[in-house]
């Protein structure tokens, strides 16, 4: 299994300090609000500091924020002089976590191969009963064009005054990410083009899913390192889909901010578990076979793309806190500190399934999480995990409503996602500390070309 992922810190470049040199979808790598790299000395996979960053002129005037806030530091009651001085200081260069871009265009999407950001917005729209394909298109258009020049730090329309919530932030990695669900196929008369990956998942015998936070037409995936820019993204894309269609549902999640440790790390979920070690890598050929349809794959307008899984995980935290530090590295099979394999080693150390304790008993259970869903264990089915965690505030009961709004690309769903889903559901020991509430599967198309929107070579071809 080779080692890189949209989460994992290996040569780096998918870590926090890796998101100061943003990868594209294609593989280039870019920095800076106009996207051209400058510099050297920034090869995010030997851990040093970016390069410099080439700022637009835009981009310099609209850093005065940066003083703004180093004057509110010095103290609360210099709200005004520090408005003041903010005006006169010359504005000092965004960092690199507000200036990176990620490209629109490419072979896929961005938001797929990209590191995952520090915040995200996961949403499903309904197209409105008196719209059909002709009124997708010019959405999915409208929508793309959007994404396209917020990706790059511009507002979302030329020439008509937006919200202003992203106004002194730079792109911050913005992603945008549009799929399909099997519903729009029928929708919009398009059921000839209806891949056979979209068939509805199975009913698993855990689940306990809520339908009106589950599936939908339309599927949009936002990540950004700013709360404020991810949510102008999200305020835009909904406004221009207003007469069109509907917002089903929306799930806003987290990762760990860029910057927050000593090092490039594995982020960590809301159990403490360092999650996302073990994922495929884009970048290695055999794995993106697995992640993306191929170029001469079926249906051909999905050339590129990749089918994605979504469940809301809600984990039952008072439970699993209770447990002792033994107990619940033995649920995953690795050490909580560091992720390391319980077979011995490091994070990256390959587990050994087979390795037995003085006990004669296997030092990774025989139900630990990373046992039951490994590719042998599931004859290969490999998925890339891209998650966010969530917090929607407290139960009735007082548990906290939190967990992991799970992520899981694949070239098809039937041989990655489906088959490991269906072991778990048998019980692996994570089981009884989740509940599956909500689910989703999305056809997610390759990346638009300049001058093409997302999903043309379905609603055009
Ligand atoms: C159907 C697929 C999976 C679901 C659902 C799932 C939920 C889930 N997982 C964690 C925490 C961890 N998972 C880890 C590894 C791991 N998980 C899956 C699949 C699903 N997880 C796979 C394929 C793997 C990799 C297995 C391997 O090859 O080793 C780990 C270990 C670290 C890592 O490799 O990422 C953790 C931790 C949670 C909390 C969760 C639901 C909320
Ligand atoms: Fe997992």
């Amino acid at each position: 299994m080779s080692t890189n992922s949209p989460n994992r810190p290996k040569n780096t470049k998918n870590t926090q300090s890796a998101r100061s040199t943003a990868k594209s979808a294609d593989g280039a790598a870019k920095t800076g609000s106009g996207g051209s790299a400058t510099g050297s000395g920034s090869d995010a996979r030997g851990g040093q500091r970016p390069a410099a960053v080439r700022l637009s002129r835009r981009r310099l005037l609209g850093t005065a924020s940066a003083a703004g806030a180093a004057g509110l530091a010095l103290g609360g009651a210099g709200g005004a002089w520090a408005h003041s001085a903010a005006q006169e200081e010359p504005p000092t260069a965004l960092s690199t976590l507000g200036s990176t871009t990620v490209p629109f265009h490419g072979t896929h999407q961005a938001g797929i191969a990209t590191p995952a950001q520090a915040h995200g917005h996961l949403l499903a729209f309904d197209l409105a009963a008196d719209s059909g394909r002709k009124q997708a298109a010019a959405l999915l258009r409208r929508w793309s064009d959007a994404a396209r020049r917020m990706m790059a730090g511009e507002p979302p329309r030329d020439g008509e005054r937006d919200t202003g919530i992203a106004l002194d932030a730079g792109p911050s990695s913005l992603t945008v990410t549009f799929g399909f669900g099997r519903t729009f196929f029928t929708r919009t008369g398009l059921e000839d083009r209806l891949p056979t990956q979209l068939a509805p998942l199975p009913d698993f015998s855990a689940d306990a899913l809520d339908k009106k936070r589950s599936d939908g037409d339309l599927w949009v995936q936002i990540g950004a390192d700013d709360a404020l820019v991810a949510f102008h993204a999200l305020r835009a894309l909904q406004r221009e889909a207003a007469g069109t269609a509907r917002v089903r549902w929306q799930m806003t999640g987290f990762n760990r901010s860029p910057g927050a440790t000593d090092r490039p790390r594995t982020v960590r979920n809301l159990m403490g578990q360092v999650d996302g070690t073990n994922n495929p890598d884009p970048d290695d050929k055999q794995d993106a076979e697995k992640i993306f349809v191929p170029a001469s794959g079926e249906p051909s307008w999905m050339a590129g793309g990749s089918y994605v899984v979504q469940r809301r995980i809600r984990m039952l935290l008072d439970e699993w806190d209770e447990r002792s530090l033994h107990e619940q590295e033995k649920v995953i099979g690795r050490r909580k500190s560091d992720g390391a394999p319980l077979s011995g080693g490091h994070e990256h150390t390959d587990p050994d399934l087979d390795k037995l304790g003085r006990d004669g008993q296997p030092l990774i259970a025989g139900n630990a999480h990373i046992r039951v869903t490994a590719p042998q264990s599931n004859g290969g089915a490999t998925m890339l995990r891209r998650p966010f965690s969530f917090h929607d505030g407290f139960r009735d009961d007082g548990a906290p409503d939190a967990g992991l709004l799970f992520l899981a690309w694949q070239a098809d769903p039937l041989r990655g996602f489906v088959p490991v889903q269906r072991k778990l559901d048998r019980g692996d020991a994570l089981s009884r500390f989740l509940r599956h509430e909500a689910s989703g599967l999305f056809a997610v198309p390759g990346g638009p070309l300049k001058g093409e929107y997302v999903g043309q070579r379905l609603l055009e071809g």
